[in-house]
């Protein structure tokens, strides 16, 4: 693997003192490294620090061995893409992509042949007549996309590009942005606060917490380890409870087996049966002032009622020091 950025004890600190702290990161060539976490843990800061648009209190950023920590934005290897598409509204597509490569003073046949090749790898050929609100949100969001990569940046920065887009072409977006990335090997970090996008997108994602780091891991790992309650607690669905020594138990809803009165060692009554899709959920009320929320398969749900006797099995928990 070949590291293309690294950060290096990275502190933001916004004059309220506001920001991150402390932050390490190393990102690899090639990967899409996603930092997730709530409004005001320090997501949009640090991507901001490696595009250039924060000033670093302390700490360093290397891209491709090269600090850049005092460069300008258009003097580092990084590109930009905002919720908002920020396309100029006056301007042709073509004229909003060839922009940045006239300032380059490449030459008008060459501009022309770039378009050409980078609207038909976001998959937009012949738009290039069309004024931005010709076109819907998602069709914006690929131009915005495109206006960057013409800029062949080393990195490519996206600050919840798809936060203003409907569900189904967010998804559609997401294997996208995948695509894109495969095709021409980019390095890409993205912010989001929205984890099942995390989940979807990412090579690795960093979960945020106040301004530092919580854990750094693959999808997976995150998932089937978090590192803390905290991450817990973020990412996907749990059941807390807490032992009697204050320790506490975490367990995903479905890591747990419920069958017929006797199969299994815990007992329950189930509360509350709600049909999703293509799963339930179902609440055990554990008698003892605890609940445990179970997911059962759609095929299954026929097979039990409210105020029914059942027993639960639980295949995997995770355990925390703290409450
Ligand atoms: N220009 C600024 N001046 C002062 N404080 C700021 C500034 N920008 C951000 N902050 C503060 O720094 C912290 C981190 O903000 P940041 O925008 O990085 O969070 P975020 O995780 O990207 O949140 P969101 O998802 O809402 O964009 C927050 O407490 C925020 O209020």
């Amino acid at each position: 693997m070949v590291e293309k950025v690294k950060i290096n004890d990275l502190s933001v600190i916004y004059d309220n003192g506001d920001g991150v702290k402390n932050v390490d990161l190393s990102i690899n060539q090639g990967e899409i490294l996603t930092l997730l976490g709530p409004s005001g843990c320090g997501k949009t800061t640090i991507l901001r620090a490696i595009g250039g648009f924060n000033k670093a209190t302390a700490g360093e950023i290397i891209i491709d061995n090269n600090n850049v920590t005092d460069l300008s934005p258009e003097n580092r290897p990084t590109g930009m893409v905002f919720q908002s598409y920020n396309l100029w509204p006056h301007m042709t597509v073509y004229e909003n992509l060839a922009f940045g490569l006239k300032l380059r003073k490449i030459n008008k046949k060459e501009i022309k042949k770039q378009i050409t090749e980078i609207l038909s790898l976001v998959r937009m050929p012949g738009v290039e007549k069309k004024f931005p609100n010709q076109l819907s949100g998602g069709q914006q969001q690929r131009v915005a996309i495109a206006r960057s990569l013409l800029l062949r940046p080393e990195v490519l920065l996206l600050d919840e590009p798809f936060s203003a887009l409907d569900a189904k072409i967010r998804q559609e977006m997401r294997s996208e942005i995948k695509r894109i990335k495969q095709n021409l090997d980019l390095t890409i970090v993205f912010v989001t606060h929205d984890q099942e996008e995390a989940m979807s997108i990412s090579d690795r994602i960093v979960v945020m917490d106040k301004g530092v780091i919580a854990q750094v891991g693959t999808p997976h790992e995150i998932y089937d380890k978090p590192a803390s309650k905290y991450v817990a607690s973020f990412i996907g669905t749990m059941n807390f409870s807490e032992n009697d020594d204050g320790s506490v138990i975490a367990t995903r809803p479905e890591d747990i087996s419920i069958g017929n009165e006797n199969d299994y060692e815990y007992k329950a009554t189930i509360k509350e049966i709600m049909l999703i899709g293509h799963y339930a959920i179902i609440t055990l009320d554990l008698y003892n002032n605890k609940e445990l929320q179970a997911y059962i398969a759609r095929s299954e749900v026929s097979k039990y009622n409210i105020d029914d006797k059942v027993s639960f099995n639980i295949t995997k928990q995770q355990v925390y020091a703290e409450m």
